[in-house]
């Protein structure tokens, strides 16, 4: 444990020596992290296949193409990003400088998830890298071997003191919650963010937490029901429903509940062939403890399609719920596994009813040919993201934030708002000593007189004021005549 101390304290050194702070050095880390999974893209590869059966294009969207997109973005970005942001002015100001500096926080944490456990420590650390912060990377260790890969590889790539690595369980978190860092980024379900949340408030970190939740997923009986449950398959039962965003349930009419499962049934034969458990493109549930919970979530429950299992490899198949009760184990705890309950309500109110009477969840889904019914959805429910007739996709436009809201979460990333998470904008104001006489409404003795001035120069604004902008070109004009009378 005192090698984690040390650890933070040498980040903390490398990151007070100032030489993260260049966009030129951000930008060569940037580069080297390229690089890195372009060179190694078969070893990342096959760590996830170990740690998750994970493999075939779905793997290599995911976990490579999308940090090679999230880098190519901020290194094309990044100098947009860190420029000062000039703001309005108001008639006080109207002769100064009046902007927001970028700056970096300092030492940030990122802990990851196991599910996609390249992508979740590499989003955060390429916006935290972007932003000259020193980052500690604390992979998932139920992930192992991605864990492993990721302590091998980023030292031979990055520098080593900015960004070090620290693998390990809960007592190695639990060590390095204790030290002081300067935000702290944590995605995994919500019992542990309290943990992360608590801890930090002792040194007064801000937090990131990137948490879970039910996704529910309505569908409109005025929709094309074979492209729906073809997406609604695919998002379920990608990474065998072990992603946060996956469509939790479904809530739908009951004159289409049947529908709904010859379609989904009809997509998975397509997606996986007659046997499922010998599709290379079809994942395993991460270990044992999970395998056992998920298995649980289907007792006494009326399985429409999938249900079976195997405990040695970890197998559940896909699976449908038919007529699944509001009130049953399953509709109570985050699945995070291949079983779909569907939960029949008669009308879009008693959905937005069913969805507003539980936590806020991560994403939200709705599928309907009416616009009108999808913009209600969005005005009437909340969520950390939604997507309209698709699955998941919210999360792949590269300005789009990313991040729950209440028990889902709280704050976000991905593009340049992961810059600007792991940012401080610093209010700046540069003015000069000259015409004091325009100040004197602000000092001493105070009149009514100076009070109505003051009143009415700090309630205008410059650019949308005509007096603003006469009073700016007059001093503009006095200026220019005193350094004419004045210049030597
Ligand atoms: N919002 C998102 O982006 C996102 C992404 C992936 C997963 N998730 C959510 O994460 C959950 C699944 O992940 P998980 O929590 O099983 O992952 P996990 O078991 O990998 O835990 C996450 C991290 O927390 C640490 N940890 C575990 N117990 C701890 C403790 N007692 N004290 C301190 N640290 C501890 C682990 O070392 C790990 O690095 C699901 O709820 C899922 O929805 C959210
Ligand atoms: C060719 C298009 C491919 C699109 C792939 C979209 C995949 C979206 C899922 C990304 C998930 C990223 C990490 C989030 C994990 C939550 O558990």
């Amino acid at each position: 444990m005192e090698r984690i101390e040390k650890v933070v304290r040498q980040a903390r050194a490398a990151f007070n020596s100032g030489r993260s702070r260049s966009l030129e050095f951000r930008m060569q880390q940037l580069k080297a992290l390229e690089r890195m999974v372009k060179e190694k893209e078969k070893e990342i590869l096959a760590a996830l296949h170990a740690d998750l059966h994970k493999s075939g294009p779905t793997v290599y969207n995911t976990e490579i193409l999308s940090v090679l997109g999230e880098l190519t973005l901020a290194m094309e970005k990044l100098p947009s990003w860190a420029a000062p942001q000039h703001l309005k002015k108001n008639l006080l100001t109207m002769r100064d400088e009046v902007f927001v500096n970028f700056e970096p926080l300092g030492v940030v944490l990122i802990i990851g998830a196991w599910n996609y456990p390249f992508v979740l420590v590499m989003h955060p650390l390429i916006g935290a890298i972007a932003a000259g912060n020193a980052v500690v990377v604390k992979p998932s260790e139920v992930s192992e071997n991605t864990a492993q890969l990721v302590a091998d590889l980023l030292p031979q790539y990055l520098d080593q003191e900015l960004y070090p690595v620290v693998t390990g369980g809960a007592p190695e978190t639990t060590e390095l919650l204790t030290q002081r860092f300067d935000h702290i980024l944590y995605t995994g379900n919500t019992a542990v963010g309290k943990i992360v949340m608590a801890a930090a408030a002792k040194h007064l970190t801000p937090v990131t937490l990137e948490l879970g939740g039910k996704n529910p997923c309505y569908i409109d009986k005025d929709c094309d029901l074979a492209v729906t449950c073809r997406r609604i398959t695919w998002g379920k039962y990608t990474n065998c429903g072990q992603i946060c965003i996956a469509p939790d349930y479904i809530l739908c009419d009951p004159s289409i509940q049947s529908q709904v499962v010859e379609n989904i049934k009809a997509t998975l034969l397509e997606f996986y062939g007659e046997d499922v458990k010998s599709s290379p493109d079809y994942e395993r549930i991460v270990n044992k403890r999970h395998f056992k919970r998920v298995v649980g979530l289907l007792e006494g429950q009326k399985i429409a399609h999938g249900g079976e299992s195997d405990e040695a490899s970890c197998f559940i198949a896909p699976t449908i719920l038919m007529d699944v009760s509001p009130d049953s184990k399953v509709m109570e705890e985050e699945i995070f596994g291949p079983v779909l309950p569907i939960v029949t309500v008669k009308s879009i109110e008693e959905a937005i009813e069913f969805i507003n009477r539980r936590e806020k969840p991560l994403a939200l889904y709705v599928f309907s040919n009416n616009k009108k019914l999808i913009r209600r959805v969005i005005s009437e429910t909340s969520s950390g993201g939604m997507t309209a007739n698709d699955v998941l996709m919210h999360t792949v436009v590269p300005d789009l934030p990313f991040g729950g809201v209440g028990h889902s979460g709280m704050g976000a990333y991905h593009g340049r708002c992961s810059f600007e998470t792991f940012s401080h904008r610093r209010t700046c104001l540069i003015r000069d000593l000259r015409l004091d006489v325009l100040n004197k409404m602000r000092y001493p003795p105070v009149s009514q007189e100076r009070m109505d001035v003051a009143k009415f120069v700090l309630l205008k604004h410059c650019s949308d004021c005509r007096v603003g902008q006469f009073l700016s070109a007059l001093l503009g004009a006095v200026k220019a005549v005193m350094a004419k009378i004045f210049s030597p």
